[in-house]
């Protein structure tokens, strides 16, 4: 089809010099010309190939034409309302007047109401008694003979105003269209030839390429549309859990130090150094550099002392201390030892230290300087942070080697395990979990401690969502906080909860090489 307009407008300026309008053109299967713009554009497409040959040139002309909108059309079929009124009525010397209730029968509520007034205005209909007659024995419906003249021809002959009037009553509509004026090119000829659209080895060794006519490469054209990135089905439930924290009035804590030293990771937490979490099957240690700065000095004596010796009422482990241990540098295996960190920092104003304070008070939405501190420096903190943790576990369904951690750390005077659960019962409702149940735990670093659990509706089971507890005095008094300031803490996991969310089983569908790329694409956005 293309190729047989491109033909017939090339034939037309052979015989004709000029095409002053695409409308006249008799298109190939038909017997005369159209002026639909469906034409045209199909006239367009052609055109644009002609012009990009050189062979022609062309300019636009636009028109604005009319079209009937439904109602139009069904006017245009049926008469207008006024005449469909004047229809169902008797004429006066039948006898039987209807009813304005009886018309409204015959030719429905609308045009009733429409057609009457208009019927009236004519004086095509009357009234006699309670009802209605034909007063004219024949009309002329000129709204239906417009519209019959818009439909066919685009506008009206009255002119604008009587278009204007049907656009009003809403029964035409304008289209914009265009049409052509087409010259012969300087390249000129009533035979297309074949263009290249590649050099290949033949014409070159053949020397056909020195003739050869080439396509023009098109730089108008749209290219296909790319692929937008999609955020990964982890991040939107961390984006989720993030707005949980901000709403509750949580700031983020920072966690870019995937490498910890064992001291921040371990031994700040009290955890002894012969735990069995800190041995190579389950911790990655770095082999270089394998060894971190010393931590600050006077706290690190502390952390000794407490660990050796006990210390703070407590007796320690009695075991022996190895600052090697302390300074390996590994992967972190909890997001709790950047939590230290930062709880080391919010301290400092209690040690006196109120500079180094005050990188806390950025991450801890708090305003620069002492205002809302106690008199001992204290100055209270809801803290948080999603982030990556690595463990070196043997990988199945439903572990890999690195996951993420949502941690919430709160610190305040005269904090009691009931704030901690109280909060976690508002913090799982947020995330639509509503069942909860505590049971006792174990942490070095938290006493008493509480694993959360959940009731799991399509498990019909209890399943553990988290663990948590009150952080140690061991932990929190050599960092410089008053013995009344408590510290509670909780660790959930980034990636069961979204398992859940997404109805995957396989962790490997989530994470890693044979990573669901089109599911990622696909996952809808999570809302708790
Ligand atoms: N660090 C703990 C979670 C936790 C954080 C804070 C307090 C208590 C527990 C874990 O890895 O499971």
């Amino acid at each position: 089809m293309a190729e047989t307009i491109q033909q017939l407008i090339l034939d037309t300026l052979d015989k004709d010099g000029t095409l002053k309008d695409t409308r006249t053109l008799v298109l190939p299967g038909s017997s005369e010309p159209s002026a639909t713009q469906e034409y045209q554009t199909t006239i367009l497409g052609a055109l644009n190939s002609l012009a990009s040959r050189d062979m022609i040139t062309y300019t636009t002309q636009e028109t604005v034409s009319h079209v009937l909108t439904l109602e139009g059309a069904q006017i245009s079929l049926e008469g207008s309302h006024e005449a469909r009124v004047w229809a169902a009525l008797p004429a006066k010397r039948d006898g039987a007047p209807v009813t304005p209730k009886e018309l409204e029968r015959k030719v429905g509520f609308e045009t009733a109401k429409i057609g009457q007034g208009r019927a009236f205005k004519n004086k095509w209909i009357g009234k006699e008694g309670d009802g209605l007659v034909k007063l004219a024995s024949s009309i002329q419906d000129a709204t239906q003979l417009e519209l019959r003249e818009v439909d066919s021809t685009g506008t009206l002959k009255a002119g604008e105003k009587a278009l204007a009037e049907l656009r009003k009553r809403k029964l035409i509509a304008q289209k914009r269209g265009q049409w052509f004026t087409v010259k012969k090119g300087p390249s000129f000829s009533t035979s297309i030839a074949k263009l290249e659209t590649d050099l290949t080895i033949d014409m070159l060794t053949s020397g056909s390429w020195k003739t050869a006519q080439y396509k023009k490469y098109n730089f108008e054209a749209e290219g296909m549309p790319p692929n937008g990135g999609a955020f990964h089905p982890l991040l939107k439930v961390r984006e989720e859990i993030r707005n949980i924290f901000l709403e509750m009035g949580f700031a983020e804590m920072p966690t870019s130090s995937f490498v910890e030293s064992g001291f921040w990771c371990f031994d700040a937490l009290f955890v002894p150094q012969q735990h069995p979490a800190r041995e190579v099957q389950d911790t990655f240690y770095l082999s270089d550099p394998s060894t971190s700065l010393p931590p600050p000095a006077d706290y690190y004596a502390r952390i000794a002392e407490v660990h050796e010796h006990g210390g703070y009422g407590s007796t320690g482990y009695r075991a022996p201390w190895s600052e090697a241990e302390s300074r390996k540098l590994l992967l972190r295996t909890h997001t709790t030892a950047s939590s230290a960190a930062m709880l080391w920092k919010l301290a400092a104003r209690c040690r006196g230290e109120g500079a180094s304070a005050e990188e806390a008070d950025a991450h801890s939405g708090a305003t620069k300087g002492t205002a809302g501190a106690d008199d001992d420096g204290f100055r209270p903190a809801k803290l948080f942070s999603i982030d990556r943790v690595f463990r070196n576990e043997t990988m199945d369904a439903t572990h890999l080697a690195e996951f993420h951690q949502v941690e919430g750390v709160v610190a305040d005077r005269g904090l009691t395990l009931a704030d901690l659960i109280g909060f976690m019962r508002v913090f799982f409702k947020k995330m639509g979990i509503e069942n909860l149940r505590f049971k006792p735990a174990y942490n070095p670093y938290t006493e008493p401690s509480l694993e959360i659990f959940a009731f799991h509706p399509q498990l019909r089971k209890w399943v553990e969502v988290g663990n948590s507890g009150m952080f140690r005095p061991e932990m929190l008094e050599p960092m410089g906080f008053p013995k009344d300031v408590h510290v509670h803490g909780w660790g959930i996991g980034l990636e069961r909860p979204t398992m859940i969310r997404y109805g995957i089983s396989n962790i490997r569908t989530l994470v890693g090489h044979k990573v669901s790329l089109e599911g990622v694409e696909k996952s809808p956005a999570v809302r708790f």
